[in-house]
């Protein structure tokens, strides 16, 4: 193996700890940072997930509510329960679980969270902040993505930058963040011609696109660093990413793991803007 590893339960751990540090300088101050996860349905793999989320909260001294509603919820009532939470002073961070039950606007949803408690940074004001460089909360997975890079020292400044996909979530505000610290970006998606032309000429390529294998080892540039933001299961029923590991780890110069990487990464972006949310509002 030539690439080092970017260890994302590594690097939450660290931050985690200033976390929990700065939770507690807000609650001498008589603040108690807190975050509400609504979850609709019973998708057992989302079901894991928000308990992780409000589980790491919790460590760091944190608030947190855990609101689980059945499939039958209709919108109306979940827009009814997150207006509540705006209206909740001891709640600083409201995150909606996605995919949302088919019979729901998930965008709808998304922009009825106040954009102060937008601590997914899912909605449309906060998209625009990012667009436009104003502050606003950043999208956890490209936000840990960032931290990761900034945990290696890496100067992207004037470096070229491949993003595979382009969601709203993960893949937009990749791109966004990166040219924001004056890379040269590259955004690459299912109607992209020849991805492999894109990738080899990348000094950063972050996969994100949901299917395995999407990156492999004749793809990437000798010494490049590679993100790997998705999250698939294997033959085995093993957790794994887009990036083909065993293969693009003895070309890449820095690589992160599936698990282990940016999965953490995300919820701990998570804890920070909820913390930062509550910061706000006491100061
Ligand atoms: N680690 C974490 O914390 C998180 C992980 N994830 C994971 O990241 C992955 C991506 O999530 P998300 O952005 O929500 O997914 P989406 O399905 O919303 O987007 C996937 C993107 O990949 C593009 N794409 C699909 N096939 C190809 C291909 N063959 N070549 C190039 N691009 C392709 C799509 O293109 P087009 O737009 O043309 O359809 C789309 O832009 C998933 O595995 C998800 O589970 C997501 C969030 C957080
Ligand atoms: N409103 C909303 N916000 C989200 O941020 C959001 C969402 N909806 N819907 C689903 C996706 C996915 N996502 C993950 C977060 C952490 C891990 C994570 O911690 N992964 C661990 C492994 C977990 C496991 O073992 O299954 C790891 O990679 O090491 C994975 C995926 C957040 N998402
Ligand atoms: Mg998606």
């Amino acid at each position: 193996m030539t690439a080092q590893l970017i260890d994302g339960n590594a690097l939450s751990k660290q931050l985690r700890t200033d976390v929990a540090a700065r939770v507690t300088a807000l609650k001498a101050k008589g603040v108690t940072p807190g975050l509400a996860v609504i979850l609709v349905g019973d998708n057992p793999a989302s079901q894991v997930y928000v308990r992780n989320k409000v589980k790491a909260c919790e460590d760091t001294g944190m608030h947190s509510v855990l609101e689980t509603w059945p499939t039958t919820m209709t919108e109306a009532e979940l827009l009814a329960r997150v207006d509540a939470m705006n209206n909740d002073a001891s709640i600083h961070g409201i995150l909606v679980q996605l995919p949302l039950p088919a019979h729901m606007n998930a965008q709808r949803v998304i922009e009825a969270i106040s954009p102060e408690k937008d601590v997914d940074g899912f909605h449309i004001a906060s998209a625009g902040a990012l667009m436009t460089g104003l502050p606003g909360f950043w999208p956890c997975t490209p936000y840990g993505c960032m931290k990761m890079l900034e945990s290696i020292g890496y100067e992207l400044k004037g470096k070229h930058a491949v993003v595979i996909g382009r969601s709203n979530i993960v893949g937009k505000p990749m791109a966004m963040m990166l040219l924001q610290q004056n890379a040269t970006v590259t955004i690459c998606h299912s109607a992209t011609k020849d991805l492999k032309a894109m990738t080899l000429q990348a000094d950063v390529i972050v996969a994100a696109v949901g299917k395995r294998n999407v990156l492999t080892a004749d793809m990437v540039k000798p010494g490049a660093v590679v993100l790997d933001v998705g999250m698939n299961r294997n033959d085995e029923g093993k957790l794994c990413g887009d990036v083909d590991f065993a293969g693009v780890k003895e070309v890449a110069g820095w690589i992160t793991p599936v698990p282990g990487g940016v999965g953490p990464m995300t919820i701990t972006m998570l804890m920070v803007n909820t913390l930062e949310s509550a910061e706000r509002r006491a100061a």
